[in-house]
């Protein structure tokens, strides 16, 4: 188990969102004010020729902008790790780095998974990097009809720290409302926001993970907002309940079309607790079978563990089946002691995941009892 030293790590926050659904017209905003100073943007769209560049207003000498061709969710890839590596040095003066913060802003037709993929499996973008969080911007007006087309625009959503729901000022109240309430059933952890004409305190988007810059103690109350999660089947019940309501009222049609095999039923979003202490070994066995059985269909994972002989909580990271190096936390945030882990997933049930994890308790009793095979042997998806 590794851990590293998080507050010397270059935040990056990714800016992900459907085409045309303000990414824009927030970075113009955004690259303005003071708070992102010292900030480098990395802007990626798809296409030979890259326009958005010439979009952002360079408002500061400081805020500069690296301009990358293609797609980066596929063959960019490679061009996202170059252009992270590159940019320590082309952007450094008398051996300082210019910038203390990279913001990055994705083509609206991928999803931002195999981006935090690379972001967390290339060991000199963790050594020097660490993601501060997932920034979506949806827009309010074709927003409901977008996610019920694009999978990518679903996925942009779930795994977000951050929901952005732009122009709001052209929508109507009670559609703002349904699609309010259908984010939050799909990402009930993730605060929403309503920015006006890309308007927003950066305060509000920065610091969405872990740490906060400069600081080295972590806000894991925030970064997991677990909270959010102890009311998920309300949302649900509630989502499903205002939208009957909405199809009978407004519109029959758009109500019928929603409920037909949406992307975001395959979405589940919920938070496993667990409230003794756990053995590390049965834990990395359950996670990494986990992983390897389920891992493309893991969008993401995060959580604060309490490991049996550890005075300290651990949390742990993950994008289908990489993590982040495991951060030890210097002390324990709260009284409250218990195994945290938001789940946002695709097509796996909060209760498969308890059962598995019980399964492997109780293999492990059973184990212990009898010296008998490691619990991995017998379980089975
Ligand atoms: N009325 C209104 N229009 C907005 C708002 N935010 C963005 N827009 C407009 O929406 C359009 C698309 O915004 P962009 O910022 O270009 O969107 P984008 O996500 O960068 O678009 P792509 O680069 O195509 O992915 C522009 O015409 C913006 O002026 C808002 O809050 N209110």
């Amino acid at each position: 188990m590794t851990s590293t030293a998080p507050a010397s790590l270059i935040p990056v926050s990714l800016l992900t969102g459907f085409l045309g659904s303000g990414k824009t017209t927030l970075l113009n905003y955004l690259v303005a004010q003071p708070e992102l100073k010292d900030t480098l943007v990395i802007i990626n769209e798809f296409g030979e020729i890259g326009l958005d560049h010439l979009l952002v207003a360079h408002s500061q000498d400081d805020v500069v902008v690296e301009m990358s061709s293609g797609c980066l969710c596929c063959t960019i890839r490679g061009d996202l790790k170059k252009t992270l590596k590159d940019i320590t040095w082309r952007f450094a003066e008398g051996g300082q780095r210019k910038f203390n913060r990279v913001v990055i802003e994705t083509t609206g037709l991928a999803s931002p998974v195999p981006i935090l993929h690379t972001l967390m499996t290339d060991e000199f973008i963790a050594s020097r990097y660490r993601l501060d969080g997932v920034i979506t911007t949806v827009d309010a007006v074709n927003g409901m009809s977008t996610l019920d087309q694009h999978l990518e625009a679903v996925q942009q959503a779930a795994v977000a720290d951050r929901l952005l729901l732009t122009k709001s000022d052209l929508a109507d109240p009670a559609q703002l409302q349904l699609l309010q309430q259908r984010l939050k059933t799909l990402n009930p952890g993730a605060p929403q926001l309503l920015p006006e004409q890309g308007k927003i305190a950066p305060l509000e988007l920065l610091n969405a993970g872990l740490f906060k810059s400069g600081e080295k103690t972590p806000d894991v109350e925030r970064w997991l907002n677990e909270q959010a999660f102890s009311d998920d089947h309300e949302a649900h019940d509630h989502a499903h309940h205002e939208h009957h309501e909405h199809g009978h009222q407004h519109a029959h049609e758009e109500h019928h079309h929603h409920d037909v095999n949406r992307h975001d039923d395959h979405i589940r979003a919920f938070c496993f607790s667990f409230e003794q202490p756990i053995d590390p070994q049965l834990f990395d066995e359950w996670l990494s079978l986990l992983v390897g059985f389920k891992g493309p269909n893991i969008l993401r994972i995060k959580g604060i563990v309490n490991l049996i002989g550890e005075d300290k909580p651990v949390v742990i990271h993950g994008v289908q089946h990489i993590f982040h190096p495991t951060v030890s936390l210097p002390a324990w945030p709260s009284e409250d002691r218990r195994t945290r882990i938001v789940f946002i997933t695709r097509d796996i049930e909060q209760a498969t995941i308890e059962r598995s994890f019980a399964a492997f308790m109780q293999a492990q009793a059973i184990e212990q009892e009898q010296n008998k095979k490691p619990v991995s042997d017998n379980y089975s998806w």
